[in-house]
C-alpha cells in the first residue's frame, strides 16, 4: 500500500480504503482491531458496516491511487468532535480578530509569564511571538524591550493602570494593564493593550474629530485635552456618565470644585457633546472683569453709550455667545448690582445692551463654576438666592484630585505628552514608584498642580525616566513612599547583629539597603543608577538575599 497511508495506522479511529471499483484495499490498525472480520476485495455494498458508527467519505486520488477513505466515527465520539470544531472554529475567529487588531494585546499569568500575544505584538518590540510567549514581563523589562512594565505594576498595585512605555526601539506606547481575578481576589491574568503614540499622531485629523486624549496636534494652552475627559476612577467615571447625560439637555449647569480640579475643560467638553457643539463657547471669568466694565463686557453697548465708545456700538459676550454656551467662570465673584441682570438672562434668556431701552432675547446654555460655597454666601448675603436657585439645577461636583488617585496616572502620561509636545521633546515616561509617590501627595492645587510638577520636571531634568528622585522635594517629602533612611543596624533598636559579627552585620546591612532601594527604585538598572554599582552586580546581591 501507499506509505502516505500508514500514517493512519496512529489514528484511533478505523479508516477503510476503497479503490475506485468499490472494493476495500486497505484498512488502517484500529479498522483491523474494531471490526474482526475485513476482507480484502470485499466490495463496498456488500460490507456488514456496524451500527454505533457514523461513516464520513472522503474522496481521494494521489498519483495512480483513486478510490474512497471511509472514516468510522463512533457517535459517542460526534458530539465532542462537533463541539471541538465549534471551539476550533471561535478560537480561529478570535485569533484573526485579535491579530487585525492594530494595538498590541498582551496577556500574562498572576506571575507576569506571557501566555498570549497578538500578531502587533511583533512589530512593536521587534522580536518573534515564540520568543516572547513563555517569557516573563520581569526579564523584558530588565532587558529593556519595554520600560517600564505595565504588568508589573499592576501586579504590585493590583489595580488597572495607565502609562506611558518605551521600548528598545525608542517607540513611546500608552499602555493600559487590567487584572483578572479568581473568586479569591487572586490576580490570575493581567490584560494589557498598547498604543503606538506615533502611529496615533499619524491620524490626527481623525483623532481631533474623535476627541481622543492622546492628541499629538498643536494644542489651546490652557486646555490640552479639551475632547475627551480623563475617568479611570470611580467618581470621575460617575460624573463622566452624569455629564452624558445631561449633555443633551439645555438646562443651566453648575460646577462646584476645588480650584484647578478641571471645571473649565470640563465646562469645555459639556459644549463639546451638547448639539451647541459647532455654536461658540464664549467664556467669562467673573474674577477678572473689573466691576465697572461687567455690564458692558457681558451685555454689550449701543452706539454712542459713553465717551470714547465704538461708534457703532459693540455687543457682549451674550451676544457673541447666541447659540452656543455661556460658560461663566468663577461666578462667585460677580458684583452683586450685576446678579439682577443675571438673573433675567438666566431666567429669560434676555438682556439689555448699556444706552439701550430695548431688551433682545438670546438663545444660550449657561454654564456656571466656583469654588466658593455658594449657599454659604446666600446666608451670608453676598449672593443673591434667586440667581443661586436658578443657577443650581444641575450642580457637579469634580472631586479634588485626591479622590481620584486612579486618574493621576493617566492624567499624568496626558500632560507628559502634552509638554513633550510643548517643548519639543520625546515625552517622558514615569516610573511605576513615582506614580505611588504621586499618588500618595494630597494635590492641594489639584490637576494644575500636578502640570507644574510635571513641568518642573521635564524642564530640569534630563533623564528619559522619571524617578521619584527627580520630584521636587516637597512632593518627595510627603510620600509615604520608604525612605532610604536606613536603620543603622546594631542601633539602641537592634541587639541581635552583634552576635554574627562584623560581616554578619554588614550583610544585613547590605540587605537593608538593597531591601529599600527595591522598593523605591523598582528595577535593577535604575538601583545600580543610584547606588553607583554595575546592574549584574544588583541584580546577584538582589538574589543572593532573596529579594527577587
Ligand atoms: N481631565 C483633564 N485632563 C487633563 N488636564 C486637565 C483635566 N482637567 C484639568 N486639566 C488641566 O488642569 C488645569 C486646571 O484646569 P481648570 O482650569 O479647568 O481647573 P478649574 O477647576 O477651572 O480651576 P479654577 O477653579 O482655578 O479656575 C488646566 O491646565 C487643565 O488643562
Amino acid at each position: 500500500m501507499i506509505p502516505a497511508f500508514l500514517a493512519l495506522n496512529v489514528l484511533d479511529t478505523p479508516i477503510l480504503f476503497f479503490n475506485e471499483h468499490d472494493q476495500l484495499t486497505w484498512a488502517n490498525d484500529a479498522a483491523h482491531a474494531t471490526f474482526s472480520e475485513l476482507k480484502m476485495g470485499q466490495v463496498w455494498n456488500t460490507m456488514p458496516f456496524p451500527d454505533g458508527y457514523l461513516y464520513q467519505l472522503h474522496a481521494f486520488s494521489h498519483e495512480f491511487t483513486v478510490g474512497t477513505l471511509v472514516e468510522c466515527i463512533r457517535n459517542e465520539d460526534i458530539s465532542i468532535r462537533s463541539e471541538n470544531h465549534v471551539l476550533q472554529a471561535r478560537n480561529r475567529e478570535l485569533e484573526r480578530l485579535l491579530d487585525a487588531a492594530s494595538d498590541e494585546l498582551f496577556v500574562t499569568d498572576g506571575d507576569g509569564r506571557i501566555l498570549l500575544v497578538n500578531q502587533s505584538t511583533e512589530s512593536f518590540y521587534e522580536m518573534k511571538l515564540e520568543d516572547i510567549i513563555g517569557r516573563t514581563v520581569f526579564e523584558l523589562e530588565e532587558q529593556r524591550v519595554f520600560y517600564p512594565s505595565v504588568t508589573a505594576m499592576v501586579l504590585r498595585e493590583r489595580r488597572r493602570q495607565t502609562i506611558l512605555q518605551k521600548t528598545r526601539d525608542g517607540r513611546n506606547l500608552a499602555v493600559t494593564g487590567t487584572p483578572v481575578v479568581n473568586d479569591n481576589g487572586d490576580i490570575v491574568r493581567v490584560i494589557s493593550t498598547a498604543i503606538d503614540l506615533h502611529q496615533l499622531a499619524f491620524f490626527q485629523p481623525e483623532m481631533r474629530q474623535n476627541g481622543n486624549p492622546y492628541d499629538f496636534g498643536e494644542a489651546p494652552a490652557e486646555a490640552p485635552f479639551d475632547t475627551k475627559i480623563i475617568a479611570e476612577s470611580q467618581p470621575m467615571r460617575d460624573l463622566q456618565r452624569r455629564i452624558n447625560r445631561l449633555a443633551s439637555f439645555d438646562a443651566a449647569v453648575l460646577l462646584m470644585g476645588e480650584t484647578g480640579v478641571g471645571k473649565n475643560v470640563l465646562a469645555n467638553h459639556i459644549h463639546k457633546i451638547s448639539r451647541r457643539s459647532s455654536e461658540p463657547f464664549v467664556e467669562i471669568n467673573c474674577a477678572t472683569i473689573p466691576d465697572a466694565l461687567f455690564e458692558s463686557e457681558l451685555f454689550g453697548y449701543e452706539r454712542g453709550a459713553f465717551t470714547g465708545s465704538n461708534r457703532s456700538g459693540k455687543p457682549g459676550k451674550v451676544e457673541v455667545a447666541h447659540g452656543g454656551t455661556l460658560f461663566l467662570d468663577e461666578i462667585g465673584e460677580i458684583p452683586l448690582h450685576m446678579q439682577s441682570k443675571l438673573l433675567d438672562l438666566v431666567q429669560n434668556h434676555t438682556f439689555t445692551r448699556v444706552g439701550s431701552v430695548h431688551s433682545k432675547t438670546v438663545d444660550v446654555r449657561i454654564i456656571a463654576a466656583t469654588n466658593r460655597d455658594l449657599r454659604e454666601m446666600v446666608e451670608k448675603g453676598l449672593f443673591r438666592a434667586d440667581l443661586y436657585y436658578r443657577l443650581d439645577v444641575i450642580k457637579l461636583h469634580v472631586p479634588p484630585l485626591r479622590e481620584r488617585l486612579a486618574d493621576i496616572p493617566a492624567l499624568s502620561m496626558a500632560i507628559l505628552s502634552d509638554l513633550a509636545k510643548r517643548h519639543r521633546q520625546p515625552p517622558k515616561t514615569l516610573h511605576p514608584s513615582t506614580v505611588s509617590v504621586l499618588q500618595s501627595y494630597p494635590w492641594p492645587g489639584n490637576i494644575r498642580e500636578l502640570h507644574n510638577v510635571l513641568e518642573q520636571v521635564v524642564v530640569w531634568q534630563d533623564a528619559q525616566i522619571i524617578l521619584p528622585i527627580h520630584l521636587p522635594e516637597h512632593v518627595q517629602h510627603h510620600s509615604q513612599q520608604p525612605s532610604m533612611d536606613i536603620h543603622h543596624p546594631g542601633g539602641d533598636d537592634d541587639i541581635r547583629p552583634l552576635e554574627g559579627g562584623l560581616s554578619e552585620l554588614l550583610n544585613r546591612y547590605e540587605r537593608q539597603v538593597l531591601q529599600h532601594a527595591l522598593a523605591r527604585w523598582g528595577t535593577t538598572y535604575a538601583i545600580a543608577e543610584q547606588l553607583k554599582v554595575s546592574q549584574p552586580t544588583v541584580s546577584r546581591k538582589l538574589k543572593k538575599h532573596g529579594l527577587i
